[in-house]
């Protein structure tokens, strides 16, 4: 049997991994993934989020899994750590300004609890520029060995040039270097994939755990809202037509009667066309309502309660006094048909009886 065979046994059933592709943008990443796949080179951009690319090697296929390397990006690769077996570090060799910022990220990842000691393949990229750096230099300036020997993970430096084909014409240190990866990941299958299976069962749960909370947290924010939205309706119902409230603009007011389908000039009441008319026809209603409230005018099933929930002072150029104490409505009150601010309503509605008041204290459709 040959080597493929051996390989096949080793993984067994699975036969499905995934590698991940990281370093600092601009490093070439996936460049390398697509000529990795045989994909055109042409017309590269920065990576947004991932990109997914999957190859065949000796009957496994592979997810490779390259992420955008942008430092806004490095902060969710981590999402990605789980299902990792094992890792491409890209690095722009003839980019020695960012070696150092590629080494504290390099240092973080292998230090990572999820990915420490998972094979590692670092490729120093970029080859082609006259300045880049060789392998024995970029191991040195980002401590490879170092690295590798306290994370105790597997590790092979190469130097190529991702740009140089695509496919069959790849970068051949790309292709020998990433069989590298494959075999060490697959010869130490067992352990990386017990580790995968366990890590990507306590990503769930957390995951789970915080959808959860979050849902705890969206459904106590609806139930404040409602209650605001209840506290408001309450607040702003006008016990004189169970819609408008005290503070609606004169002008809107007088506005709506000359609406087309509003109720005609005739049948329109007098007190509501001038401001000092509205004035009166609050003030009569003051007086009617405390008339209720004292019981001279009540009836048989009692329908104000004396249930004032809080005073509101009406602006005084509206009602001509400082303040007004403006009743708030229970959810169950209803006015006396018999009190003059009844009658007054009445004449509004055209004698129709006034209807009761629905559950938000709006007056129901009858
Ligand atoms: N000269 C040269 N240019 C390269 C090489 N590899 C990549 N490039 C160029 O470098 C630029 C960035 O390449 P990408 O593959 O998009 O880099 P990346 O790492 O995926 O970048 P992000 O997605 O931003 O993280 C592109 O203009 C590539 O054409 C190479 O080996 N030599
Ligand atoms: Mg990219």
């Amino acid at each position: 049997m040959g080597n493929g065979g051996s390989l096949c046994n080793n993984i067994g059933l699975k036969r499905q991994l995934t590698i991940l592709v990281v370093g600092l943008d601009n490093s070439g990443k996936t460049s390398m993934s697509r000529a990795l796949v045989g994909e055109t080179l042409t017309d590269t951009v920065p990576t947004i989020g991932f990109s997914k690319f999957v190859t065949k090697q000796k009957g496994i296929t592979i997810n490779i899994y390259d992420l955008g390397g942008s430092s806004r990006i490095r902060d969710i690769w981590h999402n990605y750590f789980a299902e990792c077996y094992g890792v491409v570090y890209v690095v722009d060799a003839s980019d020695s300004q960012r070696l150092s910022e590629a080494h504290e990220n390099l240092s973080s990842l292998m230090k990572h609890p999820i990915l420490k000691g998972k094979p590692l393949l670092l490729l120093a990229n970029k080859q082609d520029h006259f300045d880049a750096l060789d392998e024995v230099d970029v191991a040195d300036k980002l401590q490879l060995e170092l690295l590798a020997n306290v994370c105790q993970t597997p590790t092979r430096i190469e130097i190529c040039c991702a740009t140089q084909g695509t496919g069959k014409n790849i970068d051949p240190i790309i292709r020998i270097g990433f069989h590298w990866l494959v075999e060490t990941i697959v010869r130490n299958f067992d352990k990386i994939d017990r580790r995968v299976t366990n890590d990507i069962a306590s990503q769930k749960a957390k995951e789970d755990k915080e959808k959860d909370s979050r849902r705890a947290r969206i459904e106590r924010l609806k139930a404040l809202q409602n209650e605001v939205e209840e506290t408001v309706t309450q607040i702003c119902v006008d016990p004189l037509n169970g819609i408008k409230n005290h503070f609606q603009p004169l002008e809107e007011i007088t506005e709506e009667w000359n609406l087309p389908g509003s109720i005609s000039e005739t049948d329109r009441p007098q007190c509501m066309e001038s401001p000092s008319g509205l004035t009166d026809l609050m003030s009569q209603a003051q007086i009617d309502q405390t008339e209720d409230l004292n019981g001279s005018e009540m009836t048989e099933s009692g329908h104000i309660q004396n249930d004032f929930r809080g005073t509101i002072s009406a602006p005084s150029e509206m009602t001509g006094s400082s303040s007004v104490r403006v009743p708030v409505l229970s959810r169950n009150d209803q006015v006396s048909s018999a009190s003059p601010t009844a009658k007054k309503l009445n004449q509004r509605s055209n004698g129709k009886p006034l209807p009761p008041l629905t559950k938000n204290g709006k007056l129901s459709k009858q």
